[in-house]
């Protein structure tokens, strides 16, 4: 199948983009994120969007942003931490090479803190990240072909980890 040779999911500050960036050197191919994806259409914020639009139009944009890269993209792919709600998506990623980076709550905290660029999680982000977890954990298992822990592991371990779980090789 062509597009995308791996695509990270999993939740908000796990390290998609870091290292989605850091795994597409090493394999000498293209990174693309999902969310930038959405910020450079609309020439807005995430948060903006999600202020002022609300959340369902952020979710509509997710959706035909991420079947645009899943066809259009043939490196890394990073997709945003809610993307794998929608049954669709999670159809379109049936069948092709997909790392779920997963972390606990307390990784999640250092990692995110109180950033109001994250939208969901700007206020009690402790119980906010739980609640989301809960909701989607199953989600990311379901799309995944790996799963690779981030705990304590630096971006450079973590890319590593993801080539050695997919027995890919570096350029
Ligand atoms: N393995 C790691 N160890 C420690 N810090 C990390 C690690 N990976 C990423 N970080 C840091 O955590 C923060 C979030 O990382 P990043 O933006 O890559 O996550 P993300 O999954 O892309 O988040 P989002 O879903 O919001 O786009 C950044 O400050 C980054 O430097
Ligand atoms: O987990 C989520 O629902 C989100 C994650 C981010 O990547 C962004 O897509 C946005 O902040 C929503
Ligand atoms: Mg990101």
């Amino acid at each position: 199948m062509s597009g995308p040779l791996v695509v990270l999911v999993g939740p908000m500050g796990v390290g998609k983009s870091t290292v989605g960036q850091l795994l597409a050197e090493r394999l000498g191919t293209g990174y693309r994120d999902t969310d930038d994806d959405i910020v450079a259409a609309r020439g807005r914020t995430i948060a903006e969007i999600f202020v002022d639009e609300g959340e369902p139009v952020f979710r509509a944009l997710e959706k035909d942003a991420v079947r645009d890269a899943l066809a259009g993209h043939t490196g890394v792919l990073a997709l945003g931490g809610g993307a794998v709600l929608d049954p669709d998506t999670r159809a379109l990623l049936r069948d092709r090479r997909v790392v779920y980076l997963s972390m606990d709550v307390e990784e999640a905290v250092k990692r995110t803190g109180l950033s109001a660029a994250r939208p969901l999680l700007a206020v009690n982000p402790r119980k906010q990240w739980r609640a989301l977890m809960d909701a989607r954990r199953h989600l990311y298992e379901e799309v995944a072909t790996v799963v690779v822990a981030t705990d304590g592991r630096t971006p450079e371990d973590v890319t590593r980890a993801v080539l050695d779980a997919l027995e890919l090789k570096e350029a």
